[in-house]
């Protein structure tokens, strides 16, 4: 199995990146693991304790069962991917059954600060945008689909998201194979990724 790993900024593109990269594939042969699946579960709080949880820090991420999943997918076992809910702040108890593929892509803004993970990823992809950008993107993706309004965005932005994203995120750049700037649709870099992959399969 090739496990892929694309971290980057929240907003920079990479769920978008992967879209690409699967439509132009045949269906059903590049798996994704979402790190978002993997926010620790936060069923025993109450719904104001979890508003109030800093998602841009590691330790929000349950680093143990995603590792785990990963190893298990390459000694090709399945898994349960949890589901996760960015309106209930917490897992939605459902999961997802996920079956190793040849190719697996790992997808998730912190997913490079951890070194084990680093490890079994055979490529690590950071995807840059611009922290305006990013802002831009988010807000309008946040109102649109996850259920936030303008001062939630941005009273997360200022407290966790920004100061999170200057001391974990961007230094994990360094630990990235390859680096696509995308400030606008990068096809030439999409393409390059896909012709890595269809190689593999
Ligand atoms: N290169 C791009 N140019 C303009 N908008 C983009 C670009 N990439 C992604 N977007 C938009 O920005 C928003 C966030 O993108 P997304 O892929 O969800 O980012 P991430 O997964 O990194 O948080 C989405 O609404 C998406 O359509
Ligand atoms: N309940 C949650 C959990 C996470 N977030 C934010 O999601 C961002 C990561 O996801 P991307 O798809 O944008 O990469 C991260 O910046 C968290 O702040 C949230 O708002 N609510």
């Amino acid at each position: 199995m090739l496990l892929i790993g694309i971290a980057g900024g929240t907003g920079c593109g990479k769920t978008t990146v992967v879209n690409k990269i699967l439509n132009e594939l045949p269906d059903g042969e590049v798996g994704v693991i979402s790190q978002d699946s993997y926010y620790k579960d936060t069923t025993h709080l109450s719904y104001d304790e979890r508003v109030s949880i800093n998602f841009d820090h590691p330790r929000s991420i349950d680093f143990d069962l995603l590792t785990r999943h990963l190893k298990d997918l390459k000694d090709n076992k399945v898994i349960e991917q949890p589901m996760y809910s960015f309106v209930k702040h917490n897992r939605t108890g459902d999961t997802i059954l996920t079956h190793p593929r040849k190719v697996m892509i790992v997808e998730g803004i912190l997913i490079l600060t951890n070194p084990e993970l680093r490890d079994l990823c055979d490529i690590k992809i950071y995807v840059h945008a611009d922290s305006d950008e990013r802002l831009i993107r988010r807000l309008k993706r946040d109102i649109a689909e996850r259920g936030r309004d303008l001062d939630e965005v941005l009273t997360r932005y200022q407290n966790t998201l920004k100061p999170m994203h200057t001391q974990f995120i961007e230094p994990t750049k360094e630990h990235a194979d390859i680096i696509i700037p995308n400030n606008k649709h990068n096809i030439v870099a999409v393409d390059i990724i896909k012709n890595i992959i269809a190689q593999k399969l």
